[in-house]
């Protein structure tokens, strides 16, 4: 028997990065990975692998796999691929993106349900198991999973507030990595008391401005230039922030504003690319 299941999920953009104080914040966009998994009783092991990048580490997807197949006590075996339009490891939340695709295409293909969630914690425990992750960020993947802006505090591993909005997101992805298992987390403690501000914000729903007073901080501690920042707030952009550890930034901004920013961030540098995308309210999917 050969069973098989198709889904996407989101990647997303910062507000807050969680690694400084464990409660962070984060948008979906309208970016997707998508992921197929065929299954079969002829094998017991689970091979990934993500299109157009041979080299990919897929122990996140595999393992995606593997833990809901062992909810519901199946054992299958079979392959995962993932081809994702998120750039990988820029901080534009690609691990859940993978994560969550493959648990809704697992899903479709032993064609189960279960709470959202449910599955979410499942992707988060994933990461947590393959090492991707420092706090679970249960922030990153409520926002790929549900979509819309999100508050989420990782210690505890709960949902605090989810909002819907629509505004268009420029991202500003240069060509390298930063994976965020690699990232600096002593200096992201030291600027905890001013992320609880920027946090307090968010609760009130002031997300342009915490995600700005995030990106100041983390660009500090993480030393990323605020170069990237400032042409955005030079044309009245309000939300502009370094993105999860980087190197991707991103903004919030009206329509008006969108087109302006992708000019000006066209002209900042070549070893990139500028992509013009908006806030996802709609979430990931079964294909
Ligand atoms: N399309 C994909 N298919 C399979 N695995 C993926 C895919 N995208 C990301 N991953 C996994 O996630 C890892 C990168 O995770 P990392 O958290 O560093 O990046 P990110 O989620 O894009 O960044 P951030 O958490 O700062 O937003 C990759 O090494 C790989 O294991
Ligand atoms: O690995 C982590 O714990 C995190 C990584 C970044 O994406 C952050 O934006 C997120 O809040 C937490």
């Amino acid at each position: 028997m050969t069973l098989t299941g198709h889904a996407y999920a989101l990647g997303a953009g910062t507000i807050i990065n969680a690694i400084a104080t464990w409660k962070g914040s984060a948008f979906g966009v309208d970016l997707k990975t998508f992921a197929d998994v065929e299954l079969t009783n002829n094998s017991s092991s689970i091979t990934g692998s993500i299109e157009n990048v041979p080299q990919g580490d897929t122990t996140l997807i595999e393992r995606s796999v593997e833990l809901v197949l062992e909810h519901f006590g199946i054992e299958m075996g079979g392959t995962v691929l993932t081809r994702t339009e998120v750039p990988l490891a820029s901080g534009l939340k690609s691990s859940s993106a993978a994560a969550n695709a493959t648990i809704l295409a697992t899903l479709d293909a032993i064609g189960e349900t279960m709470e959202p969630m449910d599955a979410v914690h499942i992707g988060v425990r994933a990461a947590k198991d393959t090492g991707v992750t420092i706090t679970g960020a249960l922030d990153d993947a409520c926002a790929s999973f549900f979509g819309g802006i999100v508050v989420a505090d990782n210690r505890k591993n709960e949902l605090i507030k989810r909002t819907e909005k629509e505004m268009d997101v420029i991202i500003f992805a240069p060509d390298r990595q930063a994976f965020s298992s690699q990232t600096n987390v002593q200096n992201s403690e030291l600027i905890a008391p001013w992320i609880d501000m920027a946090y307090e914000l968010a609760l009130e729903g002031e997300y342009e401005k915490a995600m700005t007073l995030n990106g100041f901080l983390y660009c500090g501690a993480l030393g990323f230039s605020t170069d990237i920042m400032m042409e955005a707030l030079r044309i009245g952009v309000k939300g502009v922030s370094l993105s999860g550890t980087g190197p991707a930034y991103s903004a919030l901004v009206d329509k008006d504003l969108a087109n302006e920013l992708v000019n000006i961030w066209e002209e900042c540098g070549t070893t990139g690319k500028v992509i013009n995308t908006k806030i996802n309210n709609e979430g990931s999917m079964k294909l």
